[in-house]
């Protein structure tokens, strides 16, 4: 396949936009379905983990593959909470163009502006498909004006709706001028092309002169037709439509309901024409780490191999099966190639391409082409690959903020096993979770981004993977700093078989302001104290930083400045100046006065407008604080800042409030002390 034919894309969308089910159809119109799964009775092809099934939300950024007008389309799935960020954001940095699905009735949600504004910043091209126009309270152009206040986007559409919510029976071409009818007797596979409506001909003018009114200011040639009366061709339309889409000008709107098999078809016809191909988008920035730059990695199947995985779902038969995306090069099957995060050689047994759980072998992968490893052992979600002559890095290692932790205790040894094995490959799959061996209290900690997040997790551990365990109740994590500035000297001296080990040290510690971490700083006179005094004074820091002042939580914010480390050529030992950093950073800390911190989390919730009242009180009742409210139409952008702690349980909250007519999403802001 040549790669223009290609398109690598994702579908964003707030939770229950209808991602799920506009995926389906778009399998099942471009013929690799032979019926449509449904989501509510769980079939639904692209959710193949069985939790996703059970809980229908899309969890796992599967990828698969189909084929329309000739055209490749890999479709990259996105997941919509916010909790998995670190997966949206790798998910849109592999994709080269993306369908927004909205709701007509949800309109724009807070997930969904996240999630657009990361869109935003990785450039992806989009367009949009306003779906569910059969449901109550759909409104197509509320919709339209949402897209430009909230997302800031130049929403145009490309076809308007025939009737709504029940009504809901087609829709009109703004391209050909022509109503569209879906037969309901073969899933919408039947199109019928009528004339316009007679009701709906002004409508339809209305919106086909916006149309080429907005494409006349990218298009001298459009200005030109159009002022000289002549008839405009609908392929000048698209060609400019889709430089528009591409530059991110214009966001071309499309409509439909994908339950009723009403308009996935033009959506399809949108990706191909108007979605860039692998070589049309600007280059991708690698790092190359031995020489600390950045560099371009240009879409180039002669250039060097360099390929993003992006994803790993270990598969119980298969093994771990590795998700890439290739930018450059040709990699083959059979071959080793090197793991440049890890530094590795690994073997590629198999490459294959994935319609969801269904796989064909493929010999090679072009750059530009997406497609599942085989064989693959160290591999975690983030590595790059490529040859050890071309060592860049496609993507630093991301280091999370996992604000929140949960006790796992095995019921037996052979449980405990069961379970280290379970964490180590769901490790692989997803390396924003960390986890924790308490030898004492023979617990597993397992710490994550957020309470559905951990809630994910601990479901595949104990239904998914049957493994008997007692789950504690989700703890926050907390951090120690400091408030003030103290200095202290502090001198370690004990002799071990005969040999006096001493040291003697200086600290200052100050705080940082938040978010900043812990910083060491070394501003004493070390030009005659050997390499590995300091070394050991580091190491006895960092232990510190890690293991707490007071109560055995991380550090964070804090600034140590060693002022002066005393040497003695006969008793000074690493041993003595590692035990006597630490010791003198408790002390100082101490002495600075420490304190508790708890996660703040950046909250955004939207209710409609009568219950505002009632939901600032329950974030003010929570300690939390409003920082700014819009209001929109029908409903109320609230955005605050709240412990945590505070936030548990807080859904069934806003949902009993609201009526079950409130949503929100949260993120981790920062650390301050705990109230
Ligand atoms: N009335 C109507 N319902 C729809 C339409 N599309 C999807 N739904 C329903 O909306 C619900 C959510 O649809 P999904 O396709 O699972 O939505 P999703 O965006 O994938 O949701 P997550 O996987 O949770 O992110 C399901 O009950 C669907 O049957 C539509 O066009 N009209």
């Amino acid at each position: 396949m040549n790669e223009k034919e290609i398109r690598n894309i994702g579908i964003m969308a707030h939770i229950d936009a209808g991602k799920t089910t506009t995926t389906e159809r778009i399998l099942y119109y471009t013929g690799e379905n032979h019926k449509i799964g449904e989501v509510d009775n769980g079939e639904a092809t692209m959710d193949f983990m069985q939790q996703e099934q059970d809980r229908g939300i899309t969890i796992a950024s599967a990828a698969t593959t189909c084929y329309w007008r000739d055209h490749q389309i890999n479709i990259i799935d996105t997941p919509g909470h916010v909790d998995f960020t670190a997966e949206v954001e790798r998910s849109l940095r592999v994709l080269d163009g993306a369908i927004g699905v909205f709701c007509a009735v949800g309109g724009v949600e807070p997930q969904t502006e996240t999630v657009w504004k990361q869109a935003d910043t990785y450039k992806v091209p989009r367009i949009a498909f306003v779906n569910k126009m059969d449901r109550l309270g759909a409104n197509f152009y509320e919709v339209l004006n949402e897209m430009e206040k909230k997302l800031g986007a130049t929403p145009v559409p490309l076809f308007i709706p025939i009737g709504a919510e029940s009504n809901f029976t087609g829709i009109i071409s703004l391209l050909e001028m022509k109503a569209l009818y879906f037969s309901s007797e073969d899933k919408g596979s039947t199109i019928t092309k009528e004339d316009i409506p007679a009701d709906y001909q002004a409508k339809a003018e209305e919106y086909r002169e916006k149309l080429i009114d907005a494409c006349a200011s990218y298009s001298d040639e459009i200005t030109e037709l159009y002022f000289e009366g002549e008839e405009i061709p609908t392929n000048l339309i698209i060609s400019t439509l889709r430089k528009c889409t591409l530059e991110r000008t214009l966001l071309p709107v499309f409509v439909g309901s994908s339950l009723k098999n009403i308009g996935v078809q033009p959506l399809l016809d949108g990706v191909v024409d108007l979605l860039p191909a692998p070589n049309e988008v600007p280059p991708l920035k690698g790092y190359w780490e031995k020489k600390d730059k950045e560099i371009e990695v240009i879409h180039d199947e002669k250039g060097p191999m360099l390929g993003l995985i992006f994803k790993i779902v270990v598969d119980p038969k298969a093994g771990p099966l590795c998700f890439v995306r290739m930018y450059s090069g040709i990699l083959k099957k059979g071959v080793a190639i090197q793991n440049i995060t890890k530094n590795k050689k690994e073997r590629v047994n198999r490459i294959v391409r994935m319609h969801a759980d269904i796989m064909t072998d493929l010999t090679e992968l072009k750059a530009g082409d997406i497609g599942v490893i085989i064989g693959f052992k160290m591999a975690q979600t983030g590595d790059t690959i490529g040859t050890e002559a071309h060592p860049y890095l496609l993507e630093k290692m991301h280091f999370p903020n996992p604000v929140i932790s949960v006790a796992i205790e095995p019921e037996s040894t052979e449980e405990q096993e069961k379970l280290k094995k379970a964490l180590e490959s769901l490790s692989l799959e997803d390396p924003t979770f960390t986890y924790k061996d308490d030898a004492e209290t023979g617990q597993l900690v397992i710490s994550g981004m957020g309470e559905l997040h951990l809630d994910v997790l601990v479901t595949r551990i104990t239904k998914e993977m049957k493994i008997k365990a007692r789950v504690g109740n989700p703890q926050v994590s907390y951090r120690e700093s400091i408030t003030g500035e103290a200095e202290e000297e502090f001198s370690f001296d004990r002799t071990i078989a005969n040999k006096e080990n001493w040291a003697k040290l200086t600290l200052s510690a100050k705080p940082l302001p938040a978010g900043s971490g812990n910083v060491l700083k070394i501003s004493a006179n070390t030009r005659d104290i050997p390499e590995e005094i300091i070394a050991a004074v580091k190491s006895g820091i960092e232990g510190a930083f890690k293991s707490g002042i007071k109560f055995g939580y991380e550090t964070t914010d804090i600034e140590i400045d060693v002022k002066d480390i005393a040497y003695n050529e006969l008793t000074s030992t690493p041993f003595a100046n590692e035990a006597c950093a630490n010791m003198a950073f408790d002390a100082v800390c101490q002495k600075a006065g420490a304190v508790l911190m708890e996660p703040i989390m950046n909250v955004k919730l939207s209710a409609p407008t009568q219950y505002v009242g009632d939901v600032i009180s329950s974030i003010t009742s929570r300690g939390g604080i409003v920082n700014s409210m819009e209001s929109r139409v029908g409903s109320d952008l609230i955005s605050a800042e709240v412990p945590l702690q505070k936030m548990f349980g807080y859904t069934t909250v806003l949902r009993s409030s609201t009526q079950g007519r409130g949503t929100f999403s949260m993120e981790f802001s920062h650390y301050a002390p705990k109230a």
